[in-house]
């Protein structure tokens, strides 16, 4: 068994919103296995990387995170680099680590999963010191986070609506890129930096990327052409993109991208600014997270 106290952190903002009876849910799993256990919500932005600092503190076996891919980093964030167990239960728009994991999206076979499942220890990787676990990116993709975040309409349509408006203003942009020691100029749309190999709902920006190979995958993305934007989001979704001519994909460690003007960009989806330099660097196998048993490829 992987849990014997579990702290649940709760993100009732994340994904469709939060019904009441969660909460009873949690705890009737909890009572079946023999868990104690204990609820808390967010109040706001970084309150879960406190909640998962009181949870370490009060020696929780395991520290829960039950939202989407932005509540998974802040908890992670107060996880990360120490052997304190942590567990998803997906209720975001995205939950591109939970796919990426194979974590069930059905609410009570998450919960399940936390007593249930295995642990490994995952790769993390910091962006300019910031904490990354699943895809965080450059250019386009952070650009329509930037604004995806202020929009507050979260879902599917929203984020396909918003990147359709905006994909016909945004241009390749120049820089250089430097991985583990070779540099290489590039013109490009987006530079996605992935641990797991998508960003949510399926979308696979680096279908060979692995939570546990000690790899940084760059999908370097150029602009594509409108007539074929379509063909190029079906590869996607087919987790076929590495196949398109218009992705470039290269792999390593520590990763020095220096653009000409500043960039927007993202961490695990959530707006995170501009800069004209990224430092990236992996730090492999930093975090331990239950997966379910049967999962055998992350
Ligand atoms: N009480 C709160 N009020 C407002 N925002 C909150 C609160 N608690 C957490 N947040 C913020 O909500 C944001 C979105 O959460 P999260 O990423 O988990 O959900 P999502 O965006 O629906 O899912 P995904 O990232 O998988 O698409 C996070 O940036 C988090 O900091």
């Amino acid at each position: 068994m992987a849990s014997k106290s579990a702290l649940f952190i709760i993100n009732k903002f994340a994904g469709g919103g939060f019904q009441p009876k969660v909460e009873g849910k949690i705890l009737d799993i909890c009572a079946k296995h023999n868990i104690e256990c204990s609820i808390e919500f967010t109040r706001d932005r970084g309150h879960a990387t406190v909640l998962a600092q009181e949870g370490i503190n009060k020696n929780f076996n395991s520290i829960i995170a039950v939202g989407g891919d932005g509540t998974v980093n802040e908890v992670a964030r107060a996880l990360v680099n120490t052997e304190q167990i942590m567990a998803i239960v997906p209720k975001g728009s995205g939950n591109g680590l939970s796919r990426h994991l194979g974590i069930p999206l059905a609410f009570e076979k998450a919960v399940e999963n936390i007593f249930t499942g295995k642990v490994l220890r995952m790769d993390t990787f910091t962006i300019n010191d910031r904490l990354s676990l699943n895809v965080s990116g450059i250019g386009f993709d952070g650009h329509v986070a930037n604004l995806f975040g202020k929009d507050g309409k979260r879902g599917l349509i929203g984020y396909a609506k918003l990147t359709l408006k905006e994909f016909l203003r945004f241009k390749n942009f120049p820089m250089t890129i430097n991985i583990d020691g070779k540099e290489q100029n590039s013109n490009s749309f987006i530079v996605a930096i992935a641990n797991s190999s998508q960003y949510g709902n399926n979308a696979r920006i680096a279908p060979l990327a692995s939570v546990t190979d000690e790899l940084l995958h760059l999908s370097i993305l150029k602009k594509v052409p409108s007539q074929m934007s379509i063909p190029f989001m079906i590869k996607m979704f087919a987790g076929q993109v590495h196949r398109s001519a218009y992705c470039e994909t290269l792999s390593g460690k520590n990763i020095i991208i220096n653009t000409e003007q500043q960039q927007p960009f993202h961490v695990d989806g959530e707006p995170t600014g501009y800069d004209n330099q990224f430092n990236i660097k992996l730090q492999p196998h930093s975090l331990s997270i239950t997966v379910p048993q049967q999962t055998s490829k992350y």
